[in-house]
């Protein structure tokens, strides 16, 4: 079997969940703070831990074969990767932000103007695309003082609650992508047998993410009304109680419409819920 690498990153905001989904892939391996790699002991597999900025260019160039980072830092970075899967985490948006005090509405008006960012690349076509001609300052980290020190009238970077901009003093003006972790592979990666099986584990820990185990109990008579409501992996299992007028049913519900799903099925007799996290779902 071949040994891959994945390219992760070492310490930042992506690290914890992208060493939490590997263990939850059952992958065993060490976690040092100072150690650059680690073996994983049960599947072929190391891992590399990296300053996120170089993640698609270690694939890219098949120093690596999977990596995990920001839509942001590849399509910054230019790298031709392929993307294998969306992970749900690291997700904020790449915005153009302004202070408060600005009079600017449109976005013709940038023109002229200097807007300071980590994200050159991105931005410059942005602007490009919007015809706008301003002067794109890179500076790399700490942008949003950039207005306050008079570097800049505007700035592009990463929002998330929206903290950052509100104390330094500024408002959120256009929105320029929006980003999340995501899997990427070299070119051809896919096709490897190993690969697949890592994708397949990812998948089925992605999909317990978004479910969540449902045990109720219910009156024979309310059980069409509950069972239409709960459709389950295929369908709902439904057990006889020692009272022979009720049955428990178990299921799955989506984590999206979870609230709204429970109370309908109280309204539709449900009593006794138990919801339960899952671990894994294999298709
Ligand atoms: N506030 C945020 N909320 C959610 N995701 C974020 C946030 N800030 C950044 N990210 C995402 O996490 C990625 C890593 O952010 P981080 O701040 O750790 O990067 P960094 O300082 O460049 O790290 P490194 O030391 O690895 O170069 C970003 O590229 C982006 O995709
Ligand atoms: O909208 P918010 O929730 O406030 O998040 C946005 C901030 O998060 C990121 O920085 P981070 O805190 O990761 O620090 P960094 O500049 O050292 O990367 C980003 O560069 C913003 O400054
Ligand atoms: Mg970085």
């Amino acid at each position: 079997m071949k040994t891959l690498k994945i390219a992760i990153q070492k310490s930042g905001r992506l690290n914890e969940k992208s060493v939490e989904i590997l263990k939850n892939c059952g992958l065993s391996f060490e976690n040092y703070k100072s150690s650059l790699i680690s073996t994983v002991t049960n599947f072929p597999l190391e891992i590399l831990f990296l300053r996120d900025d170089d993640i698609p260019e270690y694939v890219q160039d098949g120093i690596a074969d999977l990596g995990i980072v920001g839509e942001n830092v590849i399509v910054e970075a230019g790298a031709e990767v392929n993307y294998l899967q969306k992970l749900g985490f690291g997700r904020c948006t790449l915005k153009i932000a302004i202070p408060n005090e600005s009079q600017i509405t449109e976005i013709a008006q940038l023109s002229g103007k200097a807007i300071a960012t980590s994200y050159p690349v991105i931005l410059e076509k942005y602007l490009k695309e919007n015809h706008v001609n301003a002067e794109v300052r890179t500076i790399s980290g700490s942008v949003e003082i950039g207005p306050g020190l008079g570097l800049s009238d505007a700035i592009c970077d990463i929002v998330s609650t929206g903290g950052t901009l509100k104390s330094n003093g500024l408002k959120p003006f256009s929105e320029v992508m929006k980003s999340e972790a995501v899997l990427i592979g070299k070119e051809g990666s896919d096709l490897l047998p190993e690969v697949q099986e890592l994708l397949q584990r990812i998948r089925s820990v992605l999909r317990a993410k978004e479910t969540k185990y449902v045990v109720l109990n219910v009156a024979k008579s309310n059980l069409k009304k509950v069972v239409d409501l709960l459709p389950g992996v295929k369908s709902p299992t439904v057990v006889p109680l020692f009272d022979e007028d009720w049955v428990a049913v178990h299921s799955v519900i989506a984590e999206h419409d979870f609230w709204e799903k429970i109370n309908r099925l109280k309204a539709a007799g449900a009593q006794g819920i138990v919801v339960m996290p899952i671990e894994k779902i294999i298709a």
